[in-house]
Parts: C-alpha cells; sequence; structure tokens
C-alpha cells in the first residue's frame, strides 16, 4: 500500500485515462448514531467502519486507488489509523481533509484524483459491509459505458409524502407514490469521472445540495441507471443499524472467515 495525507496534482486531460478509484466520503460526525467519535472511527466487530468500507472497495479488482476523505481536521488521524491496518496489496491510499457537508467532501475527494483515473466509485464509509459483487457490478457497468450507476433495492415500505412546511405531528399527507417504481438507492454509486466531476462543479456553483451523487447527475439532464443493491449493503445511521452490522459480521466471520 502506498500512502499519502496530501491531494495528488491537478488531472493531466493528456494521460491515458483508463483506472477506476474509489472516493469514500468519511467526514460526517454520526450525530444520529449518538456522541462518541467521527462515525467512520468507530469499531464494527473491533475495526473501524472506515477501514471495513476501505477493505471493500479495495477488494475489487476494478479499483485500483482509494481517496478516504476524512473528517476536516482528522487526515493525519485517519492516515495512521489506516496505516496500523492490513489492507489488500496493490492499492494505493490517499486520504484528504474533507467538508461540511456530503456533498463538500465528495467534491474534495473527486479534486485528489490523479489525471489516469476515468471511473469513480463514490461508497459511504457508513456502508462498511457492501459486498464485492455489488462493488463489481457497479464498476462493470460503467466500465460498460453508463455514465452514472446506483445500486438499489426495492422498497419494501408503503411511502407517504408530506409536506414538510407544516411541520410538527400529525402531519398531513400529500400523497402515495406508487411503490413498485421505487428504489432504496446505496452505494457504491458509479460514473464516468468527467460527469460526476461536472455535476459536482455546477451545483456546488449555484450553491445547490443533493443527498446522493447520482441526483447530481440526473438534474444535469443524463442517464442514471440502476444495478440490484444488497440487504448488507446498509447504511449504518442509527444505533439499531450498528447491531444488525456486528450480527452481519459476526455471521460471516463464523462462515467465511473474515
Ligand atoms: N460532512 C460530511 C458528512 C457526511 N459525510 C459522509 O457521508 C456518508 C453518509 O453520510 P451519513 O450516514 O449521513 O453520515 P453522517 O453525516 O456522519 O451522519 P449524521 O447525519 O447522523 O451526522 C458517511 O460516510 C459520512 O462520513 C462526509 O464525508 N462529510
Ligand atoms: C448517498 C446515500 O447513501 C444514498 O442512499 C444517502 O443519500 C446518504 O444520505 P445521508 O443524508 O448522508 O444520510
Amino acid at each position: 500500500m502506498s500512502s499519502s495525507t496530501s491531494p495528488s496534482p491537478a488531472p493531466d486531460s493528456s494521460a491515458t485515462t483508463t483506472r477506476t478509484a474509489a472516493v469514500i466520503p468519511a467526514a460526517g460526525r454520526g450525530i444520529r448514531l449518538g456522541p462518541g467519535a467521527p462515525k467512520a472511527l468507530r469499531a464494527l466487530g473491533g475495526t473501524p467502519m472506515l477501514v471495513h468500507a476501505v477493505r471493500a472497495m479495495a477488494r475489487s479488482r476494478a479499483v485500483s486507488l482509494v481517496v478516504v476523505v476524512a473528517p476536516p481536521d482528522g487526515a493525519p488521524q485517519v492516515r495512521t489509523l489506516l496505516d496500523d491496518h492490513a489492507l489488500p496489496d496493490g492499492t494505493e491510499v490517499l486520504v484528504v481533509p474533507g467538508g461540511d457537508t456530503r456533498q463538500d467532501s465528495v467534491r474534495l475527494g473527486l479534486a485528489a484524483l490523479p489525471g489516469d483515473v476515468a471511473s469513480v466509485l463514490v461508497h459511504d464509509a457508513a456502508r462498511p459491509l457492501v459486498p464485492i459483487d455489488t462493488v463489481d457490478a457497479v464498476a462493470a457497468a460503467v466500465r460498460g459505458g453508463a455514465p452514472a450507476v446506483v445500486p438499489a433495492l426495492p422498497v419494501t415500505d408503503t411511502v407517504k409524502e408530506v409536506d414538510p412546511r407544516t411541520g410538527g405531528a400529525p402531519e398531513p399527507v400529500v400523497g402515495t407514490p406508487v411503490r413498485a417504481r421505487l428504489r432504496a438507492v446505496q452505494t457504491p454509486q458509479g460514473f464516468d469521472r468527467a460527469t460526476l466531476a461536472e455535476a459536482h462543479r455546477k451545483f456546488a456553483a449555484e450553491g445547490d445540495g443533493a443527498t446522493d451523487d447520482a441526483g447530481m447527475v440526473e438534474r444535469l439532464g443524463l442517464p442514471v441507471v440502476v444495478v440490484p443493491g444488497h440487504e448488507e449493503a446498509f447504511k449504518v445511521t442509527r444505533p439499531l443499524d450498528l447491531v444488525l452490522a456486528e450480527a452481519v459480521l459476526a455471521r460471516r466471520r463464523a462462515t467465511d472467515g473474515f
């Protein structure tokens, strides 16, 4: 593993562009998980969640570079933490400081990519248990020519739309989207690098926000496609998610040995 906490030089558009990199936004506080260290640094099965997420990306043969976006004041600590844990051989890992929002953090991660990266997977550190098959399916769809690819699962609850301006409870329902048309979207989301960079440039300049990266590409008017997601790619957001993640990891360790 080679290492650096500094951003790489600016992209060189004349370079041959063939590599796939993963950008892992890991700069969030984890407020909904409750008090403690930044979420990505909290332990899952005795190992920081971020290390699980980096391993999940690095295990994919498609990925040769991982850019970790650390809490704004925590890049040196994250660098040390990654150096202290075994990662798959041959994976280059950069660490850069993040921003105030997930969108800012992803943009800062993209800015650190070297010029030979043609495709990017953006993966939440908060989804530490994504299976390798899901990562590979997203990477293959991007390499196959799709400008933006998201893994997703059908929604199992019925979803109601409310008007958040009304505030408080009870909230009046304003609609019920047809459930068969809905998908719950996960990460890694895969992109043609130039397309994602353009989406981030445009929406940052306009001061616009998005809850996922593919949403910005959609708003550019470009196609986004869905590939099957996986139940184990869930996001660790609230304390109950951590209980589930520990159980999934314990089952994997018992059956697969890791
Ligand atoms: N300023 C931020 C905010 C979020 N993230 C990352 O985006 C991913 C998804 O975000 P989420 O699960 O919402 O994490 P937090 O923002 O940490 O959670 P909370 O809203 O509960 O504080 C996480 O890997 C998180 O570290 C980030 O890199 N930079
Ligand atoms: C990107 C994401 O994980 C897709 O489901 C999600 O939108 C992140 O949302 P959050 O607001 O950072 O929890």
